[in-house]
């Protein structure tokens, strides 16, 4: 028996990159049957790394069904519009323009599903802008993250896509509220990554507002959590790096019994470490400096200083934080073995096929069109004249590098 809340629920994907897949990987580890629907040349993210699926591909694609259609043909749309018909939830980021020619509107949805839920996450929600692409970096950009984050002068995006991400859970939110609710109104879901990117902004919007009057100028700087002399990242006199939970005076004092600080009574308070913040600085870089990593750590455990070494991605995975508990699974795609992490809620992940590899594209077409009622011979004719697509199982999915290429070895 499947577990997960939504058992049993059928979700509809035409996602690219990370918002809507985000959102449906979701669902899926809550228990739904996804079925994502791709154009014939396949998802963006499958060929982002030398030519193959990326990480995201990986990480968010898991355990769902690929259907290959054509949405832009007769055949295909007529498949699209069963599938509507027959779902729970659709879900999907294409632009407004797109979703208005492959007949992924809400007016579209409801006249052939009057009980579908509908999610549509856009750019941009209501206003001037609605009809608009945008991305993860427009998002930040547009909503003050990417001002305040510099690299050497520069304005520069965070790197990972946060704000995609956080639309996905603001968009689950969405369909589990309209899930619970007899409203037929709440399922017509339509969220924005700007609008998104506003709410998540929410806290330096305000505390600008709040210095602005405070001060009587739009002070832009860090915020004070950010600003906290001692709270920052210092190397370790072998080269590694950690990062200190330094939030209250007691940290500090305790970081300071930790690292052999004389105590000073005019560095006790935050403001007297905020007025001495270069001394501060220079005092917390001396001391870690001044020690090897694993001695550090000691101390600073003993002394019950919140710590962690900042990591490298690669070494990630290895911490035994991560390994303990029920938060990661394996699986494999292509040649290659992965280890991911799931949904953090392991009481409320589905247990069957939580370790599925994501689909190759078109892996699942036949067996849906199959389900779907079409008989062998339309489904090959649709396959033949390209409304439909199936998976190659031969084409190699990522082209190697020339070194592991030359010893040979197959996807
Ligand atoms: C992601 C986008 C910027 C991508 O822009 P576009 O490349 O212009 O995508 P569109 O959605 O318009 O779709 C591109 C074309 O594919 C066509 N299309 C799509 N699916 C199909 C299928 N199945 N069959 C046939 N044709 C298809 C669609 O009609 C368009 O063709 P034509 O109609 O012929 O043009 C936009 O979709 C968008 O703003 N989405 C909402 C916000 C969002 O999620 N952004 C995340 C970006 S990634 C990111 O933030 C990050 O990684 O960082």
């Amino acid at each position: 028996m499947e577990s997960g809340v939504l058992t049993g629920k059928k979700v509809l994907e035409l996602g690219s990159m990370i918002a809507a897949p985000f959102a449906t990987h979701i669902l899926q580890q809550l228990g739904a049957t996804v079925i994502k629907i791709e154009p014939p040349a396949g998802e963006t993210t499958r060929k982002l790394v030398r030519g193959g699926p990326s990480g995201s591909y990986l990480a968010f694609n898991r355990g769902k069904k690929s259907l290959c259609l054509d949405l832009q043909s007769d055949q295909g749309r007529e498949v699209f519009n069963r599938l509507v018909a027959d779902c729970d939830i659709i879900l999907h980021n294409l632009s407004p323009s797109a979703a208005r020619k492959l007949g992924a509107t809400y007016q579209d949805c409801i006249r052939l599903n009057p009980d579908i839920i509908f999610c549509h996450i856009k750019g941009y929600g209501e206003g001037p802008l609605a009809e608009e692409v945008a991305s993860n970096p427009i998002a930040e950009a547009a909503t003050g993250v990417m001002f305040s984050n510099r690299v050497d002068g520069r304005p520069s995006r965070l790197g990972p896509s946060y704000h995609d991400q956080f639309a996905g859970c603001y968009a689950v939110i969405a369909v589990l509220s309209a899930l619970l609710s007899d409203d037929p109104a709440k399922r017509n879901i339509e969220l924005g990554l700007y609008e998104t990117g506003l709410h998540i902004a929410a806290r330096d919007l305000l505390g600008v507002q709040l210095k602005s009057q405070l001060l009587g100028r739009p002070e832009t700087e860090p915020s004070a959590e950010f600003s906290i002399p001692g709270y920052g990242a210092y190397e370790t006199r072998d080269g590694r790096w950690v990062y200190l939970v330094m939030l209250t005076d007691d940290h500090w004092r305790k970081f300071c019994a930790a690292a052999g600080i004389a105590p000073d009574p005019a560095l006790a308070g935050l403001r007297d470490r905020r007025r001495e913040r270069p001394r501060v600085e220079k005092l917390v870089a001396d001391a870690v400096a001044a020690h090897d990593f694993e001695a550090l750590t000691a101390k600073l455990a003993r002394h019950g200083v919140g710590f962690t070494e900042i990591l490298s991605t690669d070494r990630v995975l290895d911490a035994p934080q991560a390994m303990a508990g029920d938060k990661l699974s394996e699986f494999g795609f292509g040649d290659y073995d992965f280890t991911t992490p799931d949904f953090p809620l392991p009481s409320l992940l589905r247990t069957e096929g939580r370790a599925d590899a994501p689909p190759l594209l078109g892996e699942d077409t036949s067996e849906i069109l199959r389900k779907l009622g079409y008989e062998e011979d339309t489904v090959q004719a649709m396959i033949a004249a390209g409304a439909a697509l199936e998976a190659n199982r031969e084409q190699p999915l990522w082209s190697r590098p020339k070194a592991q290429a030359e010893k040979g070895g197959s996807e």
